[in-house]
């Protein structure tokens, strides 16, 4: 992936009108103030800033000058899960803004061939965000990897059905304590799906962040099974009479049935609660069907989760597993060209050939294969894929197929 083509010239074009550089640690609160009225938001206080001092990665943010900051965009280092259980380097793409009147003379794209250029050094393998708007990324080759639901529960009318396991205990922890122990609990935990990445104290530091600045009291359970804990849930409550008081879920986390069960046991019980919702939660999470009238529990959303670019993708295709007979793709990526080639893909590897392509496709296309959120045949239906060889479409359905959906879950 060195010299990637493309990059010197436009990083020259640009540098005559901007200067494209990495931020200093000093620069990082403002380079967040500028991320923030991006949003519409206001500047932080000084007292917010220390709550969210440490999110900023040192080295991971880079800046746009025209004699002042004008644009932005930063990562987190991680490590992804992807389908078969091994990890690859990843970077979660984060604070990507450009001033209201800097905006679309290119500089976003600058910032973003920076970041390639940079992840292309330090061997990042794939690039994952969640998305303000959907038309912003694909231009980069970020495609729809995750897909997510959210749901609400009426607490007042769901009733836990008598197969539900009711092992395990459940304890309340004082919010500094729960920021204290979380990360080691989350660590301990293994990836139960594709999709999920680990969490860094930077990322750590902006969740802590936003549970002490929530308006609501954040309140962290953690589930004790029989071998330690194994779950845990965040939330909060909003009870404002007349209005329905309403649980939301912040986070969600366990490892097995027993865990999943104990922790919807306790949720459901709060006290003085009319309703819980959910966010971005997997679209094969079954919590519905804890209840013994599953339409207690209704989806609100049907949507994306997150997007991901295969910086790699020679290095990302060999990273997954498959099922079924080998096929070969041709993959195009305008962006990145050095991934462009045909690639044979098979249970016993993958490797760059000179054989003839039983399916074409984008880089964009391929991240929404790559995790199982969508199927070849369906790309193929929408005019993602082209089909070069009768049946390769199916054959690529068997090929990408997943066993539990891919989720992420690690909101940045
Ligand atoms: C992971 C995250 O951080 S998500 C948060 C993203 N940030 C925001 O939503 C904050 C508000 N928006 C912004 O700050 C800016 O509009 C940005 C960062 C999205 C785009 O910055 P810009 O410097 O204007 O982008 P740039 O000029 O490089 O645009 C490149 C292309 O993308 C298009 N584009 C950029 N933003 C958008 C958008 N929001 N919707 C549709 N098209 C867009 C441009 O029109 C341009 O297209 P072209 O090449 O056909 O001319």
């Amino acid at each position: 992936m060195d010299g990637l083509p493309g990059f010197g010239q436009a990083i020259m074009r640009s540098m005559s009108e901007y200067e494209i550089r990495t931020l200093d640690p000093a620069e990082h609160r403002a380079a967040a103030d500028l991320f923030r009225g991006t949003l519409h938001l206001k500047d932080l206080t000084d007292e917010e800033a220390e709550r969210g001092r440490g999110s900023y990665q040192p080295g991971r943010s880079i800046g746009a000058f025209d004699g002042e900051l004008v644009g932005t965009l930063r990562s987190l280092d991680a490590e992804l899960t992807v389908p078969g259980g091994r990890r690859v380097p990843l970077a979660g793409v984060t604070s990507v803004g450009v001033r209201s009147d800097r905006t679309r003379r290119g500089l976003m794209t600058e910032l973003m061939r920076a970041q390639f250029a940079d992840f292309a050094e330090r061997g990042v393998v794939a690039a994952t965000l969640y998305a303000s708007e959907g038309l912003i990324y694909s231009r980069f080759g970020y495609g729809i990897s995750t897909l997510s639901k959210s749901y609400s529960i009426n607490t007042r009318r769901a009733q836990l059905h008598d197969g539900v396991p009711a092992s395990g205990e459940i304890t309340r922890l004082p919010l500094e304590t729960a920021l204290e122990q979380l990360p080691k609990l989350y660590e301990a935990m293994p990836h139960t799906r594709a999709g999920m990445m680990t969490r860094t104290s930077y990322w750590w530091a902006g969740f802590g962040q936003m549970c002490r600045q929530s308006d609501d009291p954040m309140i962290t359970v953690v589930h004790r099974g029989e071998d330690g804990p194994d779950g845990f849930a965040v939330y909060s409550v909003r009870r404002r009479w007349p209005d329905p008081a309403v649980l939301s879920i912040e986070a969600l986390e366990y490892t097995n049935p027993g865990a999943f069960a104990g922790l919807w046991r306790y949720l459901l019980g709060v006290d003085l609660v009319d309703e819980i919702r959910t966010l971005f939660r997997p679209v094969d999470e079954p919590a519905e069907l804890l209840l013994t009238d599953p339409r207690q529990c209704t989806v609100t959303r049907y949507e994306e989760e997150c997007w991901t670019r295969l910086v790699d993708v020679e290095a990302a295709l060999a990273a997954r597993t498959y099922t079924g007979p080998p096929l070969v793709l041709e993959v195009v990526d305008a962006f990145l060209p050095a991934n462009s080639g045909r690639y044979r893909i098979g249970e016993d590897g993958v490797a760059r050939t000179d054989e003839p392509a039983a399916l074409r496709l984008d880089v964009v296309a391929l991240a929404m294969l790559y995790f199982g959120a969508r199927q070849a045949s369906a790309l193929a239906t929408a005019g993602r894929v082209e089909v070069l060889e009768p049946g390769a479409a199916e054959a690529a359905d068997l090929l990408f197929s997943t066993r539990v959906a891919a989720w992420c879950g690690t909101f940045f």
